[in-house]
């Protein structure tokens, strides 16, 4: 099956409507990241079938879990969730963040090349990152453990946001560590077509601190 049979396929039993030229920018990312991977080592994953399925359908699985439009990818690496999300979506604003600078060379030229006006690029550390504005969704991939992910990226979540980070199987041990600061909303099991593994969705929201007396 090639990528776009594949990304077609996933989209439907995703129930994930996008025009065609919205698949068509998906698959030109997937080029983006396997020309840049050359000289960049953006990821491990290299056979464009697998990035259709590791690296589109994944990030997509969590769009209908998105509430709001201020968005932040924190620790995108090459655009990941974030870049999926702003092209099926361009109704999100989203600020693509990490601090290493060639990731982030790969992210402005690939928002160029894709036409992409709904992203920000930050090279910062998430720790260190002010925004003029809190954002309503906080998500990670792949980023670090929940703690750690609550402890360095809270101070960007609005009071009504979400924290989201997704996760494979389902993180027991590391839900018992989740700081004072937030509390569990849920727990999403996410179904990725053609994916053999678990997937899930954390929905942290913050407590305010007023609540906290
Ligand atoms: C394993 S990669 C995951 C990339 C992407 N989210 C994905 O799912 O493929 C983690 C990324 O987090 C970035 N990172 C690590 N610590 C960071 C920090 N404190 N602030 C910003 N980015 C950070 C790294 O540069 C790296 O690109």
């Amino acid at each position: 099956m090639s990528p776009e049979e594949k990304l077609v396929c996933g989209l439907e039993e995703m129930g994930l409507d996008l025009d065609p030229a919205t698949q068509s920018r998906l698959l030109s990312y997937v080029e983006l990241i396997q020309k840049w991977n050359q000289v960049y080592n953006l990821t491990a994953v290299r056979d464009p079938q697998k990035m259709v399925t590791q690296h589109l359908l994944d990030s997509l699985a969590v769009l209908p879990h998105i509430d709001g439009c201020r968005i932040i990818d924190v620790g995108t690496g090459p655009g990941l969730p974030g870049i999926p999300l702003a092209l099926a979506n361009p109704s999100l604003e989203v600020t693509l963040l990490d601090s290493n600078h060639k990731k982030t060379s790969f992210l402005r030229q690939a928002c160029l090349e894709l036409g992409l006006k709904n992203t920000t690029v930050v090279c910062e550390r998430v720790e260190a990152w002010r925004p003029e504005e809190k954002y309503d969704v906080v998500i990670s991939r792949a980023f670090s453990d929940l703690a750690e992910f609550v402890g360095l990226a809270l101070h960007l979540c609005s009071n009504t946001g979400l924290m989201l980070a997704m996760k494979g199987v389902y993180p027991y041990e590391e839900l018992t560590r989740l700081p004072a600061t937030v509390v569990l909303q849920g727990v999403e099991p996410l179904k990725v077509p053609s994916l053999d593994a678990e997937r899930h969705l954390v929905l942290l929201r913050p407590i305010k601190m007023e609540a906290m007396g």
